[in-house]
């Protein structure tokens, strides 16, 4: 090992270059910060490498195939081959323009990027690691984003959530245990491409009309669907999963597993027990409203804190913690973290539950507006359906869930809706591009009166709780 032999100085240091350290990195340095960002791997971590990336170019993929009948509706003659290796092949090729894109917007801001593995060896200095190779750094301020991992198993026929979407192959056949968006998507997406797919979960954690009309999809496309307690796990050359069923033990057996388990944080190899840095008990670094630690200097931001291990939630929090490292002032309030799931169709939820809100103490009113009478579904196909929930007594929007096609794409709109306190009628004045499927919204709204325009009387599905 090469010791260097000075402690260098730096100003911002930013440990893991996922979406909470490039996204801290960039914004650090637009408000002056002279930044060095240091990653172990490759820059994008999990999200851009191996995690939501990968999983949504094969969700595009799917969704994509599944369209191919509706295409022959149209008069083309769809090609019926699908070549797993060509996908695998595009699924690089984005990758690696991705991540050629953050390499460049750091040059281009300036940041100092430092390969090597990064380690705290007092309260303001940190030791990074690359190769033979070992430097020393004085920090200023650092910020850990340090990310999470999976577990790894040893049997190459059980497989990480990273792991799944790396294969060169599409697997014959899938066992998936777990009813997180991880699970479900994968699911979906390995079934639309072709793989025998048998997903072991009870509850979805959904809003209760989502979940049901996700089981009733999953039902029409055959996905196989097995409620019961699983009660033994083997792994050799392929997995089986066993389940207990009317006091019976029932086997399933299938080429790879894929169990969603909790993801762990990647805080324990950074020396921070030799500093005092308090971690809660699963080993998240704690940190306050700015993201900062109980050190003073040492942030912490993303998947490597408490919270959902989200994209969404590290790239906030990122812009959050560099705006307060630059002398800024931050809106400590925590935003609306949507649930978007890209099944087929796809998901997207946020706010409350018809409970959640009762619950909550509201006077709620519901709405609901089925796709099949939208036009632009017509048009396009599909099914589903909007769903809003708001208080009878002050009107303001307490919760949209939708199940249909381009609903991950409408999701921006309900998440504005929520941010901006919107009240019903901040939702049913404004006009929609027709035909399209945000006039759901709009006729969701509606049903709250049973007014919508496209449902005859009878169907309109409105509800108070
Ligand atoms: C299959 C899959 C699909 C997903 N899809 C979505 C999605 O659609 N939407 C969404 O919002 N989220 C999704 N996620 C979650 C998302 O990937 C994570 O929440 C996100 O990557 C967290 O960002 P982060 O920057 O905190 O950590 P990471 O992305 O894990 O980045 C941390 C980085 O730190 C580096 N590092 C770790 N330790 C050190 C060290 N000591 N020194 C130097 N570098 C270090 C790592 O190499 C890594 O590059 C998905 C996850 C998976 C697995
Ligand atoms: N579209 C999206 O937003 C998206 C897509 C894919 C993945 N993700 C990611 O999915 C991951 C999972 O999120 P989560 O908050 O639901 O995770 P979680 O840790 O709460 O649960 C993960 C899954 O593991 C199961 N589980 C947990 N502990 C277990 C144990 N000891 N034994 C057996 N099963 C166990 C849970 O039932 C669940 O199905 C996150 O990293 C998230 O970012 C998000």
């Amino acid at each position: 090992m090469v010791v260097g032999e000075l402690t260098q100085e730096r100003d911002l240091l930013i440990i893991g270059g996922g979406p909470a350290g490039y996204t801290a990195a960039i914004r650090a340095a637009q408000g002056g910060r002279n930044v060095t960002l240091i990653e172990q791997a490759e820059l994008g971590g999990l999200c851009l490498n191996r995690g939501c990336i990968p999983s949504k170019v094969y969700a595009h993929a799917a969704e994509e195939m599944l369209r191919l009948p509706h295409l022959e509706d149209l008069g083309f003659t769809a090609p019926a081959v699908h070549d797993f290796s060509k996908l695998s092949a595009y699924r690089n090729r984005v990758v690696q323009q991705l991540r050629q894109g953050v390499v460049a917007l750091c040059q281009a801001n300036q940041i100092e990027h430092i390969t090597g593995a990064a380690s705290f060896l007092s309260e303001d200095r940190i030791g990074v690691e690359s190769g033979h190779q070992f430097d020393t750094y004085r920090f200023q301020d650092v910020i850990i984003a340090t990310g999470s991992h999976s577990i790894q198993h040893e049997e190459s026929c059980r497989l990480n959530a990273e792991q799944l979407y790396q294969l060169e192959q599409l697997p014959e056949s899938l066992l998936i245990i777990g009813s997180d968006t991880l699970a479900l998507e994968a699911a979906a997406c390995f079934h639309a491409l072709g793989t025998d797919v048998t997903l072991f979960a009870d509850q979805l954690p959904l809003e209760p009309s989502l979940e049901k009309e996700l089981k009733r999809t999953f039902k029409k496309q055959k996905i196989r669907l097995v409620s019961d307690v699983v009660t033994r796990i083997e792994a050799s050359s392929d997995a089986t999963v066993t389940v207990m069923k009317n006091g019976e033990e029932v086997a399933y057996q299938g080429a790879y597993l894929f169990q969603s388990l909790s993801r762990i944080p990647n805080s324990l190899t950074l020396g921070l027990e030799r500093i005092g840095v308090t971690l809660a008990e699963d080993g998240t670094i704690l940190v306050d409203v700015n993201g900062r630690t109980n050190q003073p200097h040492i942030y912490a931001i993303g998947d490597v804190t408490p919270g959902p291990q989200l994209a969404i939630r590290a790239i906030h929090e990122a812009k959050r913690t560099a705006a307060h490292l630059s002398g800024q002032d931050v809106d400590p309030t925590t935003p609306y973290y949507p649930t978007v799931l890209r099944t087929f169709p796809p998901i997207a939820s946020i706010g409350m539950t018809e409970q959640e809100a009762v619950e909550a103490g509201h006077a709620v009113q519901s709405g609901q507006f089925p796709l099949n009478a939208n036009g632009a579904t017509t048009i396009e196909g599909g099914s589903g359906f909007v769903k809003v929930i708001a208080d009878e007594q002050t009107s303001l929007i307490l919760g949209i869930h939708m199940i249909g096609d381009d609903a991950h794409r409408l999701v921006g709109q309900f998440t504005q809706a929520l941010e901006l306190t919107a009240k019903r009628e901040d939702l049913l004045f404004p006009v929609m591009a027709h035909p399209s499927r945000s006039e759901a919204l709009t006729e969701s709204m509606e049903a709250l009166f049973g007014q919508s325009i496209h449902l005859p009387p009878r169907q309109q599905v409105g509800s108070r709780a």
